[in-house]
C-alpha cells in the first residue's frame, strides 16, 4: 500500500501531533482528468447550494437534507484545542457561498460538507487522478480509499484549509423543473502554514503563504467557465480568510488548459522545475504566483445568499 501511495505521488501520515501531514494529490505532478461517465453526482438543489447558515433558515427544500452543518463539529471531534481566531474563521468558511451565472448554467462553490459530499468528491478526485495517471479502471478503488483518507485528513486541519466544492445546474434542466445538480468541481486552498502540506511538490512554495491546489472540474462540464469561477471562489475565500497577498499554486507544464487560466487569471511563473526532476519520474511543473488585489467592497457571497439566486 505504502508503495503505491508514493509511486501515485501523494501520502498519508498518521502523525497526529502534527496538522500538516498530506501532501498534495493533484496539484502538480498528477493533474487529474476526469472520465466521460460521471452521472452519479446529482443532487437536490436548494440542498446542496445552501451554505449551512441558510440552509438553516430555509422553509422550501423538499428533501430531507435539512439539517444544520457545523463544522464545529469536525474539529471538536480531532480534540484539538481551538483559538478565537479560528473559531471565528470556521465561521466565515461555514457561511462562505460563491454564486455565479453561466452562459449555460448556474454555479455555486462552498466548503465541502462530509456527510453529504465526501463520496462524491472522493469519486471526482480519484477516477480524475486515475485517468491523468494512465492507470487502469480497476485502480479506482484503491484510489479512493486513499484520497478518502487525504481529505479527512486534511479536514482536521480547517480552518488552515478547506475543501471547496462546486455545484452546477444546466439552465435547461431549470426550466424543466427537474432541480438537478451535479457536484462539478473540486479545489483545495490552504490559508497559512499550518495548512500548509508537509511534503510540498517542487518548486517549492512558502509553507506560510495560501496554496491553490487538487484542483478538478469533471470532464464534460469543462469549458463553461466553472473552472475560472472556481479560481475566482478560492481567491475570495483566501482573501476573506488572511491578510496575505500572495496566492501560490503547482501547474505541470504539459497541461496548457490549466496553465492557459492561470496566466489569465493573472498568475505569474516564478520557478520551473530543472529537467533533473524527470530522473524521479515526476513531470516538470511550474510554480505561480498571483499577488491579491485588496478587496474594497463586500464580496458576493457576503451580499447575496444562495435562495436569492435560484433561478426560476
Ligand atoms: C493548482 C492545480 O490544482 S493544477 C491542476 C489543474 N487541474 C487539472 O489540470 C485537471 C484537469 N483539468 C480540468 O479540470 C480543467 O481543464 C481546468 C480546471 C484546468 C479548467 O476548468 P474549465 O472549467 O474547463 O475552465 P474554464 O472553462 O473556466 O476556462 C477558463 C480558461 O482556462 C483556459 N482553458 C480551459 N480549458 C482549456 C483548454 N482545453 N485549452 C486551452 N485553454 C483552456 C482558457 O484560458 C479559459 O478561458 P477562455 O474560455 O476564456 O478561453
Amino acid at each position: 500500500m505504502a508503495a503505491v501511495a508514493a509511486s501515485l505521488s501523494f501520502s498519508i501520515s498518521s502523525d497526529p501531533q502534527h496538522h500538516r501531514t498530506a501532501t498534495p494529490l493533484f496539484t502538480s505532478s498528477t493533474p487529474p482528468i476526469l472520465p466521460t461517465n460521471h452521472k452519479s453526482h446529482h443532487c437536490h438543489f436548494k440542498s446542496l447550494v445552501s451554505s449551512s447558515h441558510s440552509s438553516s433558515s430555509s422553509t422550501s427544500t423538499s428533501t430531507s437534507t435539512t439539517a444544520v452543518y457545523s463544522f464545529l463539529e469536525d474539529t471538536f471531534r480531532t480534540g484539538r484545542f481551538l483559538t478565537n481566531e479560528e473559531l471565528e474563521k470556521l465561521k466565515t468558511l461555514e457561511k462562505f457561498v460563491h454564486f455565479q451565472e453561466l452562459k449555460s448554467g448556474f454555479l455555486w462553490v462552498r466548503v465541502m460538507r462530509p456527510e453529504q459530499e465526501m463520496d462524491a468528491t472522493v469519486n471526482l478526485l480519484a477516477e480524475s487522478f486515475a485517468e491523468s495517471m494512465l492507470l487502469p479502471v480497476g485502480y479506482d478503488k484503491l484510489l479512493g480509499f486513499l484520497v478518502k483518507q487525504y481529505l479527512l485528513e486534511r479536514r482536521a486541519v480547517m480552518p488552515h484549509a478547506v475543501t471547496l466544492v462546486g455545484f452546477y445546474r444546466e439552465k435547461e434542466e431549470g426550466q424543466s423543473g427537474s432541480e438537478q445538480v451535479k457536484l462539478a468541481a473540486t479545489v483545495e486552498v490552504c490559508f497559512d502554514k499550518m495548512g500548509a502540506n508537509s511534503s510540498p511538490p517542487t518548486p517549492t512554495p512558502p509553507k506560510e503563504a495560501p496554496y491553490i491546489c487538487n484542483m478538478t472540474v469533471q470532464k464534460q462540464l469543462r469549458r463553461r467557465g466553472i473552472g475560472w469561477h472556481l479560481l475566482k471562489a478560492s481567491e475570495e475565500i483566501i482573501s476573506q480568510m488572511t491578510s496575505s497577498k500572495e496566492v501560490y499554486l503547482h501547474c505541470r507544464m504539459i497541461d496548457a488548459a490549466p496553465f492557459n487560466m492561470y496566466n489569465k487569471a493573472g498568475y505569474k511563473t516564478i520557478e520551473t522545475d530543472s529537467f533533473l526532476i524527470l530522473l524521479m519520474l515526476q513531470r516538470r511543473k511550474h510554480l505561480m504566483c498571483k499577488k491579491l488585489p485588496v478587496l474594497d467592497s463586500p464580496s458576493k457571497s457576503d451580499i447575496a445568499g444562495p435562495d436569492e439566486e435560484l433561478p426560476p
